[in-house]
This record gives structure tokens, sequence and C-alpha cells, in this order.
């Protein structure tokens, strides 16, 4: 990423060169595809976790942003880069804003392998058990944290959509709770949209314009 990114988040006014080489610290498929789309256009060279081989850090925030941080600095330290991680999750307000940041644990088993029908299925089923036949109402939210290697900091940004849920769910074209989830204002999934509309109203999205803003 050229340019510098602002202190924005903390408030501290501080100046933090980013350079041209960034770790995207998810171990996620799905949202290494949408971060890098929207990346790109700030002409960064980017490598996953994955690729570079860091470890999955346990999550042990009790909020999306300590999550994001501590995912962001860990694979910093480790890589000797800056590193982006994003902590994200499906909040239901009929479940009080269930699974939140255990959106990724609902979906797994004893093993820790991930099933996401599971995952839609337990949500929609605690749903018909508080509001039945209701569309309950429900949101996305993307935790960024950007981290610089041995700095112990990170700068967040955090986007949200809302929308409602539907069953069944359709479409295959996002990932994770995408297919149960309508974005406030249309009638599509966000499984069934094209990444670039999901792209100009999603939590990841807004994120990561309030990203590029701080940058400078
Ligand atoms: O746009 C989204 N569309 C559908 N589902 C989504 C979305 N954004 C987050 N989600 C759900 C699924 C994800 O698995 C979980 C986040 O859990 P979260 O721990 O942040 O991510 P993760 O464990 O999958 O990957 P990692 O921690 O390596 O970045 O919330
Ligand atoms: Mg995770």
């Amino acid at each position: 990423m050229r340019g510098y990114l602002r202190g924005a988040a903390q408030g501290d006014g501080q100046v933090r060169p980013i350079g041209d080489k960034l770790v995207i610290a998810t171990h996620n498929a799905g949202k290494l595809r949408e971060i890098a789309a929207l990346i790109e256009p700030l002409g960064i060279q980017c490598f996953s976790a994955k690729e570079l081989d860091l470890p999955e850090p346990e999550e042990i925030g009790n909020t999306f942003a300590d999550n994001a941080d501590l995912k962001a600095r860990e694979a910093a330290d480790l890589s000797g880069l800056p590193a982006l991680a994003d902590d994200s999750g499906l909040c239901v307000d009929a479940l009080h804003g269930a699974p939140g940041i255990f959106s990724a644990r609902w979906a797994e088993d004893e093993e820790g392998n991930r099933d996401w029908m599971r995952a839609m299925d337990r949500v929609w089923r605690e749903c018909e058990a508080t509001e039945p036949d209701a569309a309950p109402a429900a949101h996305f939210v993307c935790a960024l944290a950007i981290a610089w290697p041995n700095d112990g900091q990170a700068e967040n940004f955090e986007g949200r959509v809302d929308g409602t849920l539907t069953w069944p769910p359709r479409g295959e074209k996002g990932f994770g709770y995408d297919p149960i989830f309508v974005p406030a204002g249309h009638e599509l999934t966000f499984g069934e949209m094209e990444p670039d509309d999901k792209h100009r109203m999603s939590h990841r999205a807004e994120a990561f314009r309030k990203l590029v803003e701080a940058l400078q």
C-alpha cells in the first residue's frame, strides 16, 4: 500500500508507514478473496497467512476489534511485515447479537471442521424458537485491524450492514452465512449477489472505505 496511515482509531494522530507489502492475516478463503478484491486498487503486494504458513491464533477477545487486533499483531510479529486482519460475524437481534464473535465457531464440529449449513440451520432454528413468522433482523459486522511488527498496537476500522434473515438458504456465490442474509432494500441474498454488488454495500467494504480514508 502506498502511503501512510494516520492513527485514526486511536486518535493519537500518529502517522505510520505501510510500505508496499502487507500480510492478509486470515485463514478463511472466502474472506481472503473479498479482501484481495477490495485491496487491489491500492496497488499493494499481499501475502496470505496461509502461504506464509502462519498459525491460526486462538481468538480469545470479547469483541470483534480485540480479535482483529490479536490476529493482526501476531501475523505482523511473526512475518516482520505490516499485517491486516478481519474479525467479523453475524449478529441477530432476536438472539441478542448471537452468534456475533462466535459466528465461525457455530459452524464447527468437535474436530473443528466447519459446516455452514449446520451454522445457518442453528441460527434459523433459534430464531424460530423466539420469533416465529418474522423476517428476523440481523447485521454483519467487520472489524479490520492493521498492525506493525513488534509495535504492540493496531489501527481499527469497523463496518456494518443491516438486513434480514431468510429461509431456506439461497445462492452459492459468497461464503459463511451469505445464503440466509438479505441486505436492507434488496431482494437477493449475499449468496446470490455478484461479488461486486456485495462490495458496494457490505460490512467489509465499509470498513475498507474507512481504512482508505485514513491513508495519506
Ligand atoms: O461477509 C460475510 N458473509 C458471510 N459470513 C460472514 C461474512 N463475514 C463474516 N462471516 C461469518 C463467517 C465467518 O467464518 C465468521 C467470521 O469469523 P472469523 O473468526 O472472523 O473468521 P474466520 O475464522 O473464518 O477466519 P480468520 O479468523 O482466519 O480470519 O463470520
Ligand atoms: Mg477466526
